[in-house]
């Protein structure tokens, strides 16, 4: 049994299928970049690994649960901009990160004074400490990538899902932040699950690439068919391909 096992999804909106029999397995731990084109639902797959929707048809389990009919504090998530609340602190945003995924809410008392110093390990860790009380709009946009992930880590998540984390920083901060993701992900072992426009960034950090695109399609019709994963690369051994899906499903 695989840790996260997606059995023949279909996403439609309306009339309109977005993604159709999408099937993968993927290992706990395993780091899993999405490319594709503009538009062939990479951001939607995410979010029913999310559970933020339900799928028209299909499963995914984790860790051969049920599947998850909400958000649940075992997947974090991380998007390109707007990730963290811009009224609070840096250090406040790092508490609610760990106090959100709780169903009564706000700490108070002594345990809000341990979800404190929790926050302050964790800004240490992410290079946070020395803006812990300064307001997300003073900090470069690096920075406020690195609060969105130690954010969306406070509530120590098996699954973290990005999606195009790093598009809006500028090459330098980017690199910084592949190295940051590297530490992280070897510190914590968490399974990640990457949507990026950036194929050599898709392959770097990933283990594996996963290429959504559409197999069937009317020219007269251009919105009669959703995407699958047309090709599965080992990105570990220089990205040549070892599985096609049709592969997998045999
Ligand atoms: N809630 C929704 N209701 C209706 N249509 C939607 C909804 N969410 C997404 N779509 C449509 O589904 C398609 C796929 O969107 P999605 O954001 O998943 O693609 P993407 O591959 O992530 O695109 P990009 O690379 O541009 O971010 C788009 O045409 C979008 O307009």
């Amino acid at each position: 049994m695989s840790f996260v096992e997606v059995r023949n999804i279909f996403q439609s909106y309306g009339p309109r299928p977005i993604i159709e029999r999408v099937n993968v397995d993927v290992a706990e731990g395993e780091f899993i970049s999405i490319v594709g084109a503009s538009g062939c639902g990479k951001s939607t797959f995410l979010r029913l690994l999310l559970a933020e929707e339900q799928p028209t048809r299909g499963t995914i389990r984790i860790d051969g649960n049920p599947p998850a009919r909400e958000p649940g504090r075992e997947r974090g998530v991380v998007f390109q901009r707007y990730s963290v609340f811009p009224h609070m602190t840096v250090r406040d945003n790092i508490v609610a990160g760990e106090s959100f995924a709780r169903r009564w809410g706000r700490f108070a008392g002594a345990e809000r004074r341990a979800a404190l110093q929790r926050a302050d390990e964790t800004l240490h860790r992410i290079g946070l400490a020395h803006v812990a009380g300064a307001y997300p709009a003073t900090l470069s946009g690096g920075m406020q990538q690195r609060l969105a992930i130690g954010q969306a880590l406070q509530a120590k998540p098996r699954i973290l899902l990005l999606d195009e984390p790093f598009g809006a920083l500028d090459p330098g901060t980017r690199l910084q932040m592949h190295d940051f993701l590297t530490e992280l992900r070897a510190e914590t072992g968490m399974t990640v699950f990457m949507v990026t426009h950036d194929l050599a960034e898709g392959f770097k950090l990933g283990d594996r690439v996963l290429v959504f695109d559409k197999t069937r399609w009317d020219p007269d019709a251009p919105e009669a068919y959703g995407a699958t994963i047309t090709y599965d690369f080992d990105a570990r051994n220089g990205g040549y391909p070892y599985q096609k899906t049709e592969e997998l499903s045999a």
